[in-house]
């Protein structure tokens, strides 16, 4: 049965908890992790470790069992994300908030949005305190302005890149890329984000359960392992997601789906298995055209890896100079 994530907005009544209780310390003492990246992320105390501490400014948006924030500490005025997770939310939600949590407690790239802090009170709210990225996502990106030039595509995705060739070498599959999953700030730094279907391998081989996530970014190995290459892992199937992903940014609708269409989950599970992977439009570039090519090899095994893709000519270039005009007008 597909566990296939729905978008649901929940009366979530969530003040911050009184200031100074006890209960609001973190289970894991910060800084989480180490300070020493300097990645632009908003300066931190070593210890944020008090709900009360923060100001909450707005509402950034909602997810499965939480909401997220934009709030500003009050001691030294930095800005971060702040997501709630309400402790009545369901058994599916608290487990997807705790892989997340468990997630970036280890993870440590400036492609991954940093978490600055998880307090937890028992039997209450778990808030986890992230750095704040200030232009949205590319999905946000993609509706406000329309659809992403070859250059700006090049350098996003060398970043997205870097984040699940680090995330990958860590054994971490993140099993939900796609345009929503990918936060930005204005200067245009893209960073994977959103790890409540996310899975730690323990060993290499091992196979990951397959439905979850979002199934319009499924592979096809995820519906059919035996099909498209004997062993669904995880690795591949991210790649598989990305290469979705550029494309819609690029073209500005769903690759499976022509413009505005909207489909059930049987359609677009058939359009992936047994339908012929989506080629990008004869405008583009055959370098850009090579590298999706690459991602959406529908036979997982031929499917390029993160760290094989970061030395193909669409992103070895970089192009950041190029681009910064570009990225200034977004
Ligand atoms: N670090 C952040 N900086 C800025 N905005 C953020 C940040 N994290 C999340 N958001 C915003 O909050 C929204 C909700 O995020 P959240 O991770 O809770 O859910 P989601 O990814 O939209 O949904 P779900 O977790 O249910 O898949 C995001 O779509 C994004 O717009």
């Amino acid at each position: 049965m597909a566990l296939v994530r729905q978008r649901r907005n929940l009366n979530l009544r969530l003040p911050l908890p009184l200031p100074d209780s006890a209960d609001c310390r973190p289970r894991f003492p910060l800084p989480l992790p180490s300070a020493s990246i300097t990645d632009g992320a908003a300066a931190t105390s070593n210890e944020i470790d008090r709900l009360s501490d923060l100001e909450k400014l707005k509402v950034l948006g909602h997810g499965n069992g939480g909401t997220v924030y934009q709030v500003r500490h009050k001691i030294t005025s930095a800005i971060y994300a702040l997501k709630i997770v309400h402790p009545d939310c369901d058994t599916n939600s608290r487990r997807n908030i705790l892989r997340e949590m468990e997630i970036l407690r280890r993870t440590d790239s400036p492609f991954i949005v940093r978490c600055h802090g998880i307090i937890e009170k028992p039997f209450g709210d778990i808030a986890i305190l992230m750095e704040y990225m200030d232009a949205g996502t590319l999905d946000t990106l993609l509706k406000s302005h329309g659809t992403l030039s070859e250059l700006s595509l090049s350098t996003i995705t060398r970043q997205v890149l870097n984040g699940l060739h680090y995330l990958h070498s860590q054994k971490i599959v993140h099993r939900d890329i796609k345009p929503a999953n990918l936060l930005v700030n204005q200067n245009m730094e893209v960073k994977i984000a959103d790890f409540g279907v996310s899975r730690i391998m323990c060993r290499s081989l091992e196979p990951c359960d397959s439905y979850v996530g979002t199934c319009a970014y499924m592979s096809p190995e995820r519906f059919d392992p035996d099909t498209y290459g004997s062993n669904y892992n995880g690795y591949a199937a991210d790649i598989w997601s990305l290469g979705l992903t550029l494309f819609e940014l690029c073209v500005g609708h769903f690759p499976f789906l022509p413009s505005g269409q909207r489909s059930n989950w049987a359609t677009l599970m058939c359009a992936i298995c047994f339908g012929e992977p989506p080629s990008l439009p004869e405008t583009t570039s055959e370098e850009f055209q090579s590298f999706i090519n690459c991602c959406l090899q529908k036979d997982s095994n031929k499917r390029w890896t993160a760290l094989q893709l970061l030395s193909h000519p669409f992103v070895a270039k970089d192009r950041g100079s190029e681009n910064q005009s570009e990225i200034k007008s977004l």
